[in-house]
């Protein structure tokens, strides 16, 4: 079928009045990639998106699509297409003239354009449907009548605002899966706006992390995860603790630094650092052991706040001295080897390796 063109945003910036919604955004999207905008609400993944699309103008900056500059051009003529979050499907019309809309529009002849949305609806799995009307359909299959509209104009790229956001938690699983094999079939980039982690890390070649108009990383799933660029990116991933302190000591490979309460913790030196400087680094709640003796411990002893069993894991709630929050999943089989209680006092320990220091933030 079509195959993906390269996205680039320049310096993008969106103003509604005095308020700046998007903040001279950058980013290049491959051809070809699953891209998820990714960020708590309000951060401007939406009018990004919409930006993308052409149903939002652009303050500043320019939006490239393939060779072309396409800033200033009208949505259908980007070779983009979006898929709304409410699917905005015409409720008067059964599913193949919902699907072949933008064709008649187009001035297609009623004959191609019914076989295309034929060949459309059997792609997303729905050709057996296609005389019912909107409302004799469940929300799921609305969903894929409004994908096979949106994919009837064989665009470069697909836009999708949170997309599985009204399904519910069983279907939206089935859904991302196929949103992915639909993406892999097809070749072209979709970009997908959610406000969950989980989803992004699923779908993703590249996650792009917004807060407050602006990217805080954008990068693969693994790499946002191991290496969160700063410590809202570790706290929104989640699953990682962020520690404050203050550089004492480093050595070229290793900085020394110190928490308020009188800790002090080696990480390797991933980012550069001054001694004497504030600093924040991330270690993985996964990778903090608990009253560890084959481990060296890191000097600070947790006071069990709460705990609550997830299946697989046990997720343990700490104070220490100097941090705010903390927490570590234990291994189901290893924490009820050697069961806590709330308010024992444990020693916590981790390497070195797994201490990750974080950057400041673009929008700090
Ligand atoms: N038409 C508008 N007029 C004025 N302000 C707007 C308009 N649309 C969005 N905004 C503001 O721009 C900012 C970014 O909004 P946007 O919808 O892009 O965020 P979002 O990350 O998609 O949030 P959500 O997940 O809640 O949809 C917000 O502060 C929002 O209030």
């Amino acid at each position: 079928m079509t195959s993906g063109a390269e996205i680039e945003l320049i310096k993008v910036t969106k103003r509604y009045g005095p308020a700046l919604a998007v903040d001279s955004v950058s980013l290049k999207i491959p051809g070809g990639t699953y891209c998820c905008l990714l960020g708590p609400s309000g951060c401007g993944k939406t009018t990004t998106l919409r930006m993308i699309a052409g149903h939002e103008s652009v303050s500043e900056g320019d939006v490239r699509l393939g060779a072309s500059v396409v800033t200033d051009l009208a949505p259908a003529k980007r070779g983009t297409a979006m898929m709304f979050q409410s699917y905005a499907l015409f409720p008067h019309l059964d599913t193949v003239d919902n699907v072949a809309f933008s064709l008649k529009m187009k001035g297609v002849e009623k004959g191609t354009r019914r076989a295309k949305a034929m060949e459309m609806l059997k792609l997303v799995q729905m050709d057996h449907l296609a005389e019912r009307r909107p409302a004799q359909l469940s929300g799921g299959q609305q969903q894929r009548v409004a994908l096979a509209r949106a994919l009837i104009t064989d665009p470069q790229a697909l836009l999708l605002d949170e997309p599985l956001s009204a399904l519910d938690p069983f279907l939206k699983i089935k859904v991302r899966q196929e949103l992915k094999k639909l993406q892999l079939q097809l070749g072209i980039s979709f970009i997908h706006v959610t406000h969950s982690q989980e989803e992004a890390m699923a779908l993703s070649d590249l996650v792009v992390v917004m807060n407050g108009g602006r990217i805080e990383q954008a990068a693969t799933p693994r790499e946002v995860f191991n290496r969160p660029a700063t410590a809202f990116v570790a706290r929104f991933m989640g699953d990682h603790n962020v520690i404050s302190g203050r550089v004492s000591k480093k050595d070229g490979a290793t900085v020394t630094f110190e928490v308020p309460g009188g800790a002090s913790f080696v990480a390797p030196e991933d980012q550069a650092v001054e001694v004497g400087a504030p600093i924040e680094i991330a270690v993985r709640t996964d990778r903090v052991h608990l009253a560890d003796s084959t481990l060296h411990g890191c000097g600070l002893t947790g006071l069990v706040q709460n705990i609550e069993y997830h299946g697989q894991r046990v997720q343990v709630a700490l104070s220490a001295p100097g941090i705010d929050e903390f927490s570590v999943q234990v291994p189901e089989t290893a924490f009820f080897a050697k069961p806590l209680s709330v308010g024992d006092a444990v020693p916590l320990a981790w390497t070195a390796d797994d201490v990750h220091i974080l950057q400041k933030s673009p929008t700090a």
